[in-house]
Formats: C-alpha cells, sequence, structure tokens
C-alpha cells in the first residue's frame, strides 16, 4: 500500500490524517527507541512481509488442528532460517517486536527462543554452554522449558519430578512419580523439541534441594522418535494459540549425566555432594527474564487492538449526534472516545515501563556477575507487577478495542479475537497474576517493615516518606498527579501492614493473617505497581527532547492515562485524602476535555506504531480504511460458500423438513 496515494484511500482517514498536528516519524522513532531501531524494524519486515513463503494458502482459521500446526511450523522455521542467513546477524531480544504479527497463532518454536535459549545462557556455566548454546542457536536441537505439571504451575517449590542423583555412575535418575508430576503446557514440548529444560526437585546424598535446571534428550536427533524412559504427546486445543503444540512429558526412571545439571549457580560434585548458590532463587530466573519481556509484548499487542479500533472507529458512521443530521463517525461519540484513546496512552505507559524496567534488569545482571545479589528482590517484584499489570492492562484493553468495533470486532477476520486469545494468556503464564501480585505485596510489608534500614531499592524508598500521608496537594500538575499515586500507595500499604500486624497481636498466624488480608495485599501491589508506570511515564515525558506537536500529544496522552486510573479507583484516593471529591470531579471534567483534544489526532498516534497491513492482519484496520470490501472478500474465502447448497443440507435438513410430511 502506498501511504502517499490518498486516492486509495477512505475519505474520512484522509480528512483524519490531514488533521496531525505532530511529526509521525519522530513518534515512530519514539515508540521503537530510537531512529536506528525503526530502520532495523523496517528492514526486518520488509524482509517477512515480501517472502511468499509466510503467505498462507487459505486462512488459518479453516486448517485442521494438524495442518494449523504443520502451516505454523513450516513458516517458524523458515523465520529462523532467514534471519539466521542475514549476513548482519542479529538480536532476538532486540528484534523480537518486529516478528509481531508474521506468525499468527502460538510457533512451535517460540519458547526455544523465548526460554530455552535464555535458560541455557542464564542457568548454564560455560562449558555447558559450549556444548549447547551453539547449537540451539543454530537450531540444530529445539528445545522447551518444561516446569510446570499438572499438578503444579504456581507453586514452583511443590513440583514433583525428581532427579535423583546416582554417584556410582556419576547420572541423575530422572521420575515421574504420579500423574500429577506429568509436565503440562511447554509450548513445543509436544511434537517439536528435541531437547528440553526441565526443573525438577535435585535429590542428592539423601536429601531434597529443591527445584533446579537440567537439560534433558527427548527425541533421537535423526528419527526425532522419543528415547526410551520418555513419553511424550500435545495436550489438545486451546482457547488460543492453537498452532503450537503445548505438550505433556513423563520420565520412567530416565537417566542423563551428571553435567546434564544446569550448573551456573549451583552444582552437585561428582561424590554427591551440593554446592549451594549465592542466592536460592537464582534457578528462577529464566522466569523473570521472561516476565520482563512480556511488559513490550504487551504493549505491542495494544499496539496492534487500538490501530484497528482507532481507524475502524475513523470509517464507521453509525446512529446520529444531531437529529436528522448524517450519521457521524463512532469516534465522535464521547464514549467511544473513551473507549479507545485511554487504550492509545495505555501503549506509551507500557513502552516507557518496559524500558525503564529492562535498564533495571541489565543492571542487576551486571552486578550479578561480581557476585552481588542485593537488588535481586527488588528486580522480582518489578518484574512480577510490571508482567501482572501489563498483561492485564494489555488483555483488557484489546478486549474494549473488540467491544469498540461492534459485531465486526467478533469476526475471526478482524484479527481481534486472536489478538485477544495471544494476549489474555500472558495473564496466566509465567506466573499468574494474582500469585505475582501477592509477591510484590511480600516485598512491600518486608519493605514497610524494614523502613530506616539501608536496602539499596529505589522503587520502595517511598515507604519510608510517612510524611507525605498527611499532605494531599492542591496542585493538579502531573507531578502533582504522580504524587497523588505515591500517596494513596503508600497508605494501603500502610493500612494492610497494620490489618495484618493487628490479627497476628489478636493471636494469628501470620501466614493465616496474610490470607485473610490479601484482598488488601492485592490492592496494594497494583497501586504500587501502578504509581511506578505513572512515575515512570511522567518523568519520561517530561524530560524527552522532542519536538512541540510530539511532545503536546505525548504531554496529553500521560494526563489522559494518569486521570483515567485514579478515576478508575477514585476510592482509593479519597480514603487516604490525596484527593477530594471535588477534585476527582473537576479531573473527571478535565478526561472529557482530554479526549477532544486528542480525538484529532488519533488516526495519526495509531499511524505512528507504523504496523504494515501485512502484519496487522485486519480487515477493520486496514491503512487505506476499505473495511466494507474486505469484509466481503474474506467472507468469500469460507469453505461453505464453495457451495450453494451444502451436503450437510441433504443429510441433516432435508430429511428433518420432509419427516413431517
Ligand atoms: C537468541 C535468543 C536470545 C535471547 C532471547 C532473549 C530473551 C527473550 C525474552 C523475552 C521474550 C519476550 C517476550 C516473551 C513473550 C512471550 C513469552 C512466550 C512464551 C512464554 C510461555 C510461558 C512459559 C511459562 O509459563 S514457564 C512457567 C512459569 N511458571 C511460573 O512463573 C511459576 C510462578 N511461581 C513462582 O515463580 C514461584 O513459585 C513463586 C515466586 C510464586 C514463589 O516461589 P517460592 O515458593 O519458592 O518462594 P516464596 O516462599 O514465596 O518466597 C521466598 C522468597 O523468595 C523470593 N523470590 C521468589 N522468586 C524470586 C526470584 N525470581 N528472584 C528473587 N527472589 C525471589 C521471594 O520474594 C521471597 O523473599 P523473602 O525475602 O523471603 O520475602
Ligand atoms: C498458553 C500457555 C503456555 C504455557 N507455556 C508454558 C511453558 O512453556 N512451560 C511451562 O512450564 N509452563 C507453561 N505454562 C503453564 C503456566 O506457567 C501455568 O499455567 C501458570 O504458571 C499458572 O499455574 P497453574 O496453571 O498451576 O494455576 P494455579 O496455580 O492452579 O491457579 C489457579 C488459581 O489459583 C490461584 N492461586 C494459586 N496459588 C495461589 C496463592 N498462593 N495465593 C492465591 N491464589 C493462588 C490463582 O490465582 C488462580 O486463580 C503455560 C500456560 C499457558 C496457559
Amino acid at each position: 500500500m502506498d501511504k502517499n496515494n490518498e486516492r486509495e484511500c477512505n475519505e474520512d482517514l484522509i480528512r483524519e490524517r490531514r488533521k496531525c498536528n505532530f511529526n509521525i516519524e519522530e513518534l515512530t522513532n519514539i515508540v521503537d527507541g530510537g531512529k536506528a531501531r525503526t530502520a532495523r524494524r523496517r528492514e526486518i519486515q520488509r524482509l517477512l512481509i515480501n517472502d511468499p513463503e509466510f503467505l498462507d494458502e487459505i486462512p488459518q482459521d479453516y486448517m485442521s488442528h494438524e495442518d494449523r500446526y504443520s502451516n505454523e511450523l513450516r513458516k517458524s522455521a523458515h523465520l529462523m532460517q532467514k534471519l539466521a542467513d542475514q549476513e548482519s546477524g542479529h538480536d532476538i531480544h532486540q528484534d523480537i517486536g518486529a516478528l509481531t504479527g508474521i506468525l499468527k497463532d502460538g510457533n512451535p518454536l517460540m519458547v526455544h527462543l523465548s526460554m530455552f535459549i535464555p535458560a541455557i545462557l542464564g542457568q548454564a556455566n560455560s562449558e555447558q554452554q559450549e556444548k549447547w548454546l551453539g547449537r540451539s542457536l543454530r537450531n540444530e536441537i529445539i528445545g522447551t522449558y518444561a516446569q510446570t505439571e499438572l499438578g503444579h504451575g504456581t507453586f514452583v517449590r511443590g513440583l514433583e519430578t525428581r532427579a535423583t542423583y546416582d554417584p556410582t555412575v556419576e547420572e541423575f535418575v530422572l521420575h515421574t512419580p504420579t500423574i500429577t508430576a506429568t509436565k503440562w503446557w511447554p509450548g513445543g514440548l509436544g511434537k517439536t523439541c528435541n531437547y528440553c529444560v526441565v526443573m525438577a526437585q535435585l535429590y542428592t546424598q539423601g536429601r531434597c534441594y529443591g527445584p533446579h535446571p537440567f537439560i534433558v534428550q527427548l527425541r533421537d536427533e535423526e528419527t526425532h522418535r522419543s528415547l526410551p524412559g520418555i513419553t511424550l504427546g500435545e495436550i489438545g486445543p486451546r482457547l488460543g494459540l492453537n498452532s503450537n503444540d503445548n505438550g505433556f512429558l513423563k520420565f520412567e526412571n530416565h537417566r542423563i549425566p551428571r553435567t546434564n545439571m544446569l550448573m551456573k549457580h549451583s552444582q552437585v560434585l561428582k561424590d554427591g555432594t551440593y554446592v549451594k548458590p549465592l542466592h536460592n532463587k537464582l534457578s528462577y530466573g529464566t522466569m523473570m527474564l521472561v516476565r520482563v519481556g512480556i511488559v513490550g509484548a504487551c504493549s505491542r499487542s495494544l499496539q496492534y487492538a487500538v490501530t484497528i479500533a482507532t481507524r475502524y472507529s475513523a470509517v464507521r458512521h453509525q446512529s446520529e449526534i444531531v437529529p436528522g443530521q448524517p450519521e457521524p463517525q463512532i469516534l465522535d461519540y464521547q464514549t467511544q472516545q473513551y473507549k479507545v484513546i485511554p487504550q492509545i496512552a495505555s501503549v506509551f505507559a507500557l513502552i516507557f515501563s518496559a524500558r525503564s524496567l529492562s535498564k533495571i534488569q541489565s543492571s542487576v545482571t551486571a552486578k550479578l556477575k561480581d557476585g552481588n545479589t542485593d537488588l535481586l528482590p527488588e528486580l522480582h517484584s518489578l518484574s512480577s507487577g510490571l508482567k501482572a499489570l501489563s498483561s492485564s492492562d494489555a488483555s483488557w484493553g484489546v478486549e474494549v478495542c473488540r467491544l469498540a468495533c461492534g459485531g465486526h470486532g467478533y469476526l475471526a477476520s478482524s484479527n481481534l479475537p486472536r489478538t485477544y486469545t495471544g494476549t489474555t494468556c500472558a495473564i496466566t503464564y509465567e506466573g499468574e497474576n494474582t500469585v505475582l501480585l501477592l509477591q510484590v505485596a511480600r516485598y512491600l510489608i518486608k519493605s514497610y517493615r524494614s523502613i530506616g534500614k539501608e536496602t539499596g531499592a529505589s522503587s520502595v524508598s517511598y515507604l519510608a516518606d510517612q510524611t507525605s500521608l498527611a499532605s494531599s496537594s492542591s496542585s493538579f500538575s502531573n507531578k502533582a498527579l504522580v504524587q497523588a499515586f505515591k500517596l494513596s500507595a503508600l497508605s494501603l500499604v500502610a493500612e494492610a501492614e497494620a490489618r495484618l500486624q493487628k490479627l497476628c497481636d489478636m493471636g494469628q498466624e501470620f501466614y493465616h493473617a496474610w490470607n485473610y488480608c490479601s484482598v488488601l495485599l492485592l490492592k496494594c501491589a497494583e497501586a504500587h505497581t501502578r504509581y511506578y508506570i505513572c512515575e515512570k511515564y511522567e518523568q519520561t515525558v517530561d524530560s524527552l527532547k522532542a519536538s512541540e506537536g510530539v511532545k503536546n500529544v505525548l504531554q496529553s496522552l500521560c494526563r489522559l492515562y494518569l486521570i483515567y486510573h485514579i478515576t478508575l479507583t477514585h476510592g482509593d484516593f479519597l480514603k487516604c485524602g490525596a484527593l477530594t471529591p471535588r477534585n476527582i470531579a473537576v479531573l473527571e471534567g478535565e478526561m472529557c476535555d482530554l479526549l477532544a483534544v486528542l480525538r484529532p489526532q488519533a488516526v495519526s498516534i495509531v499511524d505512528a506504531f507504523d504496523i504494515p497491513d501485512e502484519l496487522l492482519g485486519s480487515t477493520l484496520g486496514c491503512w487505506d480504511g476499505n473495511v466494507y470490501q474486505r469484509l466481503y472478500d474474506e467472507a468469500l474465502k469460507s469453505p461453505l460458500n464453495k457451495t450453494d447448497v451444502p451436503d450437510a443440507y441433504y443429510k441433516y435438513l432435508l430429511p428433518l423438513m420432509k419427516s413431517s410430511l
């Protein structure tokens, strides 16, 4: 599609684009993280879009379960080959966003890339990396991350799979003692992988040392047949991601060499002596890494959904605002703006907090190399909180975008249903959100109780700022609003701690008191993480060196985001005195003004996300706005339309209709 050729474009969209009052390319660079990144992303996307191998012969929704898997594996393999062939080399971690949309419904190699390789990088010592990293990067072996079991996903300490060390032959014996110990869920495990990282309870010298990672060959490298002592299969259809082969795995006293335990952090020596790690949660490192990645992935899903909903809202006309006048664009309804525009604002919130989290992760990783684990708990808390809020915000945002598109949003060809199922899974995987938020709460209560002790953790230093509890502000600058978020979080933490303490003083055990307060604790964790997001948003926009137009748009979006979230949880702001009922009413009024200010820029802002039609894959969101023709053309692809009268008519309907004659 030639974006300069207005003649092919829907007139509403042409008008919308003419209203643009900022430099779109500049905003695109901010979204990508710099000009060079934009160029790199475009180069990769061009490479993919122009390659006919990525086309589906028929839409995936009409394929059988086997064909969906096979078709997606074909494209995934081609993608890996293509990226590996590039002369310039590649950094998948940086480029992973550029791949969004090319593989449509969960691809069988995703966990190889996003967890198996990172597990080798983060958990294997240098000799082990020498043995397996190169081979996995060259795709000579394909792996997954097998942790979850039928009986236990959340509670990693409760895993049942055993790895028992036998010093006589220097081997571990992997065993699945019960049905509930069956590994269940790992992506690509069913049919694709020939290796995997297994999390199993380590037993040596008669003691259990908890879950540790082991690399295990599952299938013969020549025949791809599963090895003796190993039972493998696929777990069946899911809500979404159905082109992946999420699998199950059982071990029957399967032996692996001692050196297959990933030994970067802890070791089992030849005689069976256990050498403990610097920090006993270092074996959870792969999960933490992926949680950081999920924040960025969620922002991309929301970019897709909101691009579709915004363009469609500009093209779609319905009902009337002024009686008797032509039907307006649905984007002119304030309620429609309230659905769509806060989701645009949310995209930037997620982008900026993902970047901030990544920076913290890099510095913690650098410190870890020097043996310093001091900031690991803070990173665990931040990555857990941001993974939870980004996945729930994005899932809700995608669903709102689907609802904003009315009936057509329910069609597979809008690409909103698949975007939703591909996002909501992140609420569950990599740590179920409630559970992760309770980890954040645990860290908050602990930090609150150790006020005065220097921990170096900056994200919770505000908990010591007791004076702010009494100081509600009368100013409404963005900074002042961020202060209100801080006050709300601090006051919730103080309330939860007091409630916990009171229950303990009344004789309850701490863990019962904890469970009894956990709804409030969840709120603390959400408020704390929201405060973090708001603070990063405000600081990033405030310090941004950008043209006036771009800065204005981002200031308005940031302000909208702050006010939107205040209004959603206004009770917490009132309860702690950060804001008065009158303040809330004023802010609600301002939110409507902001919607009106941003309304004319909405199409141009989503244009700045720069998602090519081929990747957006949506009849409703295409660049040219030619929505109705596309919907019609897609409908014609239904196999039911191959014949005027389907066979099923003769088999079932005709006999029914004639039965009473
Ligand atoms: C070429 C390629 C190269 C590179 C590619 C690089 C990167 C790719 C990166 C990203 C990919 C990008 C995007 C990803 C997008 C999509 C992802 C695709 C696929 C994902 C598929 C999903 C896979 C999975 O789901 S895997 C399974 C995940 N499972 C879980 O997450 C389980 C959740 N449960 C837990 O984590 C733990 O059980 C628990 C944390 C909840 C509790 O643990 P435990 O019981 O052991 O602890 P507690 O008793 O509660 O607490 C004790 C103390 O320990 C502290 N703690 C806990 N965890 C940690 C940690 N990780 N670090 C530090 N500290 C930790 C806790 O705070 C307690 O401390 P205290 O002081 O005692 O209070
Ligand atoms: C699409 C998809 C892909 C996946 N890929 C992989 C993979 O590649 N590898 C892998 O190992 N796993 C994978 N998983 C598994 C995933 O990591 C787990 O499903 C997830 O960690 C949640 O665990 P669970 O299913 O045991 O849920 P449960 O823990 O049983 O959760 C059920 C309910 O119990 C609640 N609950 C549990 N514990 C607590 C608690 N302590 N406090 C309060 N409430 C609690 C939860 O909040 C939830 O409401 C995948 C899952 C999905 C859906």
